[in-house]
């Protein structure tokens, strides 16, 4: 490696930061991973334990921890929260768990305050490519999202005791790659 290179390389490592993918499992969590990184996404598993893979972003690198999410693996959840910079909490969004999945967020946002953590939260409703196309009420899909978008910025900001506008919540699709641009974007100016 040329000096030029190592400098670099440093610079990259200043800048690293922990990010947490967590979320009930089935989410999408690995396959959001795996677009953001333009790996392949069709032969996915679950995850059993954990992952990590390196994301750069043009100011910072991410040091991405993909989790189980699994209910018999959530108890370990905790063990991941130390030094984490940012929590990307997904949830599907035609999944009837939401409230069990926004309980275990509430649980979590309370413990990163008891222990004094200060992690960032953005929270993806994925898998908006399946929402129904046109559902004959007069509202277009993207009615019946940002219906979505609000109904889980209210409970969340109701929970977390937070302003709703301050609550980031992002429509995306792990499978065509929609809104992981804005969700790079949030990264890098945070
Ligand atoms: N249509 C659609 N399917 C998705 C999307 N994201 C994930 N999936 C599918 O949902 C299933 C679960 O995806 P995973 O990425 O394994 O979910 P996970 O959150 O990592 O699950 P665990 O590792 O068990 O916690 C897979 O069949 C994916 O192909 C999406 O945005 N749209
Ligand atoms: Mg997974």
């Amino acid at each position: 490696m040329g000096l030029l290179q190592i400098i670099k390389e440093q610079k990259l490592k200043d800048n690293s930061r922990r990010v947490l993918l967590l979320g009930l499992d089935n989410s999408g969590k690995t396959t959001v991973l795996n677009q953001l990184l333009n790996e392949p996404i069709d032969k996915i598993q679950p995850t059993i334990g954990f992952q990590i893979k390196t994301l750069k972003l043009s100011n910072k690198v991410l040091q991405m921890w993909d989790i189980g999410g699994q209910k018999t693996l959530r108890p370990f959840w905790f063990n991941y929260f130390e030094k984490t910079d940012y929590l990307i909490w997904v949830i599907d969004i035609l999944d009837n768990r939401l409230m069990e999945s926004l309980t275990l967020l509430e649980e979590i946002v309370q413990e990163n305050d008891r222990i004094n953590l200060q992690f960032e939260v953005f929270i993806l409703l994925n898998k908006i490519d399946l929402l129904p196309k046109g559902n004959g009420n007069g509202l277009n899909d993207d009615d019946t999202l940002q219906k979505k978008v609000d109904h889980v910025k209210m409970i969340t900001s109701r929970t977390l005791q937070m302003d709703p506008e301050s609550v980031r919540v992002i429509p995306t699709s792990g499978v065509n790659g929609t809104g992981l641009d804005q969700l790079i974007t949030l990264l890098e100016d945070k």
